[in-house]
């Protein structure tokens, strides 16, 4: 996640008397990714905002989220086209009655700082309605992105509907240290689970068993799977919450 406001995207807004005119600005994507996403695959596109029409919002983008669905629903875009992807907001100006300038909301608005939303219609792709963000302070207004949001979510009705886990059984997370399957382990843990976790560098094993008590934590890179799985699960895995595809199976 990423918060997007350098100096370079300050807003720059009009003062005429009259509603201000906000200039927004957006990733365009040029490229599609090969690889690592690349900076050269996206050009920074400013354009002016129109006024409200009744019943809108205009939000300013507090984070941006960044997700592992982007690579591949992007392909089917023509370029150039605006990036797709979740966003907290601020709402800095508003036209309806039931969300306040002040308000936090969150849902599709894509990579820009600013955008006029009707709250009453789904996201581009038709997918996602606005969602408003309840009052959550102490806590960050960027949850509704991690563990109050998409992530949160997969992880929670993944693993309580789908693999259903009793208490004392063994899960195993590949992906461990990611959105989903950090928060998987910490509510498997909750759950009174054992967790073994998947991960790609010594840095994310170390955090996800120092900081959020997982079990054992293997780095997939450089140990031997059938000996980590032994180590780590000597009774057996009772479910393998899979982010990342990365044992053949
Ligand atoms: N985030 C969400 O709300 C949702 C996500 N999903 C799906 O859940 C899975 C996990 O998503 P999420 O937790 O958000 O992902 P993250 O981007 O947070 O984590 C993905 C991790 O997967 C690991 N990985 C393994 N193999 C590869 C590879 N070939 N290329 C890149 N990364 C790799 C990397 O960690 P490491 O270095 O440790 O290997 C990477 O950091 C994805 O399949 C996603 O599509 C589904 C529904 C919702
Ligand atoms: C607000 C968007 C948050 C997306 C979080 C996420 O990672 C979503 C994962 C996708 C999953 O991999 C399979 C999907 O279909 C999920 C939803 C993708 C939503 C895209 C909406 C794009 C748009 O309408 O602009």
């Amino acid at each position: 996640m990423a918060n997007i406001f350098s100096p370079n995207f300050i807003v720059k807004r009009l003062f005429s008397g009259a509603p201000s005119k906000i200039r927004a600005h957006k990733y365009v994507l040029t490229k599609y990714f090969q690889g690592e996403p690349k900076i050269s695959d996206f050009k920074i596109v400013e354009e002016t905002l129109p006024d409200l029409k009744s019943g809108e919002i205009l939000t300013e983008a507090e984070y941006l989220s960044v997700d592992p669905y982007m690579r591949a629903y992007m392909i089917g875009y023509k370029l150039p086209t605006d990036m797709i992807g979740g966003q907290v907001a601020k709402v800095i100006e508003s036209r309806n009655e039931n969300i306040p300038v002040g308000s936090y909301v969150t849902g599709a608005l894509g990579w820009r700082t600013h955008t006029i939303v009707d709250p009453n219609k789904l996201s581009s792709m038709g997918m996602l309605p606005l969602t408003i963000v309840p009052d959550i302070r102490p806590h960050p207004v960027s949850l509704a992105l991690g563990v109050l949001g998409m992530p949160g979510n997969t992880a929670y009705f993944g693993l309580k509907e789908i693999c259903k886990p009793k208490e004392g059984e063994t899960i195993a997370i590949t992906g461990a240290a990611g959105a989903v399957g950090s928060h998987v382990g910490q509510i498997g843990k909750l759950l009174g689970c054992r967790i073994i976790g998947f991960a790609g560098t010594d840095d994310k094993c170390e955090y996800l068993e120092k900081e959020l008590g997982f079990d054992r934590v293997f780095n997939y890179k450089t140990c031997k799977i059938s000996a980590a799985l032994k180590e780590g699960a000597p009774n057996r895995v009772d479910c393998y919450f899979d982010n990342a595809r990365i044992f053949k199976y």
